[in-house]
């Protein structure tokens, strides 16, 4: 992905029947997340082991050049020790979901936590997260890029704080997607974000942008709503070309 076009569509669900309903209904990365256990809440291996085999029952009766939507899961809200982030994340990979989504929450020892993770990253993809409303140091981008992390997203921790756009204006927004695409990150933008967050967020040029609550009946921790992802997905295409590339 690189931000020239509409940016893409994440949906973190809750379960394999929500899997399912965001893999059907266009999501371009489906994020196997438990909100209920806070803003990066991690599935249990036994349920990423299940999303894994049917996701690749799935994909193995794609025609070729068929869309492929990616999997992530994240690796739960862990504290900031380098051995425990490892542990997690490890984790998840082992369960072979492709893409692993790290939470790094502010801390003296990000660094030394984003280095821990540095052997995983050269077997899996991973994603560093920051938090909107922790204030992020940028300057991890050039870490993150030295580790190997295929990419990097701005969500928020505490999900009462407010929207992405309460912490972040768009200029910062911006100038954090284009460090990141400098340093070769893939790039993501999250945190309660509503339709009406896309607009501005389409023209900081992001790859994806990633949603759990406005899918949702009842908010984040409610059902995942197939109207609400549809209605999600075409306004994002109808941004299409709006991207700043
Ligand atoms: O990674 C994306 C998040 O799951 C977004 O969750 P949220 O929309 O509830 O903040």
């Amino acid at each position: 992905m690189t931000g020239a076009s509409s940016p893409g569509l994440l949906a973190s669900v809750a379960d394999l029947h929500e899997m399912e309903l965001a893999r059907v209904g266009g999501a371009d990365i489906v994020d196997l997340k438990q909100p209920a256990f806070g803003a990066l809440g991690a599935w249990s291996s036994e349920a990423l082991t299940a999303a894994v085999m049917l996701w690749n029952a799935w994909d193995e009766q794609q025609a070729p050049g068929a869309r492929r939507p990616m999997l992530s899961a994240t690796a739960g809200d862990q504290p900031m020790v380098p051995a425990l982030l490892r542990a997690a994340a490890e984790r998840v990979a082992g369960t072979g979901v492709p893409i692993v989504k790290v939470g790094l929450f502010a801390s003296k020892h990000t660094n030394e936590c984003i280095e821990a993770l540095a052997p995983l990253a050269g077997r899996c993809w991973v994603i560093g997260v920051l938090f909107a409303d922790q204030e992020p140091d940028f300057g991890t981008l050039a870490a993150l890029s030295r580790a190997g992390f295929t990419g990097v997203m701005i969500d928020t921790a505490d999900k009462a704080s407010g929207r992405l756009t309460d912490h972040l204006d768009a200029l910062t927004l911006g100038q954090f997607i284009a460090e990141a695409r400098r340093h070769g990150l893939m790039t993501g933008l999250a945190g309660s974000l509503i339709a009406e967050d896309i607009g501005v967020l389409t023209a900081a040029g992001p790859d994806y942008l990633g949603f759990r609550g406005a899918l949702c009946e009842g908010g984040r921790t409610g059902r995942l709503d197939p109207a609400r992802l549809a209605d999600l997905r075409a306004r994002l295409k109808a941004h299409s070309g709006t991207a700043r590339g």
